[in-house]
């Protein structure tokens, strides 16, 4: 099985070139000012530019005002819509794009509870619970709170890097991985080497499948 990548928090053009030459299915832009990886408007235009065909742009918000994710859809082409707050399905809606939304596990059963109410999302994303920060925390959680029921996509986030994404892939079989802070040199700033072994891994243990 194909597991596809999603590589998040680009600031700069060349982590757009370098994730995308390495084979990433999608990329993720932060529009969450308190972010280290946050992008202004102009500077994820510049970035979406360099996005090729079959590559997907994603918006990344945070309990986001209405008004702040029309004015990004204004100005950005973006594909899909990513809350990874505490936004309610109807909210996540009711912009006229898809998206899928974040839950940040702590629990057992809050998986399960989001797949119901987030069902019309195209795709649920599970991460590291942390009381002070939204995501991109670089901390794995506890896989064994995944269910193999599946209504929806899952991609499998937290913590992730070259050394235990295979473990990952074949532990949980998620649809697609999103990785941040696995792939950097600094915050922001993605590696190519830590992108070109994080790619060999994911296709290594997809290979063996
Ligand atoms: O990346 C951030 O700074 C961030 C801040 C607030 C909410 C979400 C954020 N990132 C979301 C992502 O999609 C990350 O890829 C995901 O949380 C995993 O991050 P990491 O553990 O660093 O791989």
């Amino acid at each position: 099985m194909i597991t596809r990548v999603k590589i998040c928090g680009l600031t700069r053009p060349e982590d757009i070139d370098a994730a995308v030459s390495s084979g990433a299915d999608a990329i993720g832009l932060v529009f969450y000012a308190p972010s280290p990886r946050a992008v202004s408007i102009a500077q994820a235009r510049e970035l979406a530019a360099r996005v090729p065909a079959f590559v997907t742009v994603t918006g990344l918000f945070v309990n986001p005002e209405r008004k702040w994710v029309e004015q990004v859809l204004e100005a950005v082409p973006l594909d899909l819509l990513q809350f990874h707050g505490d936004e309610p399905a109807e909210f996540c809606a009711s912009f006229g794009r898809r998206w899928i939304k974040a839950v940040r596990v702590r629990e057992a059963g809050q998986i399960e509870a989001a797949f119901q109410e987030y069902r019309n999302a195209s795709g649920l994303l599970v991460d590291a619970w942390d009381p002070n920060r939204y995501g991109g925390t670089g901390q794995s959680f506890n896989w064994s709170l995944i269910p193999a029921e599946r209504p929806l996509p899952l991609i499998l986030a937290g913590g992730l890097t070259f050394a235990n994404v295979a473990d990952a892939i074949e532990q949980v079989r998620p649809w697609a991985v999103d990785v941040s802070g696995g792939v950097e040199s600094g915050k922001g700033r993605k590696d190519a080497t830590k992108l070109t072994d994080f790619f060999n891994e994911v296709r290594r243990v997809c290979k063996t499948d």
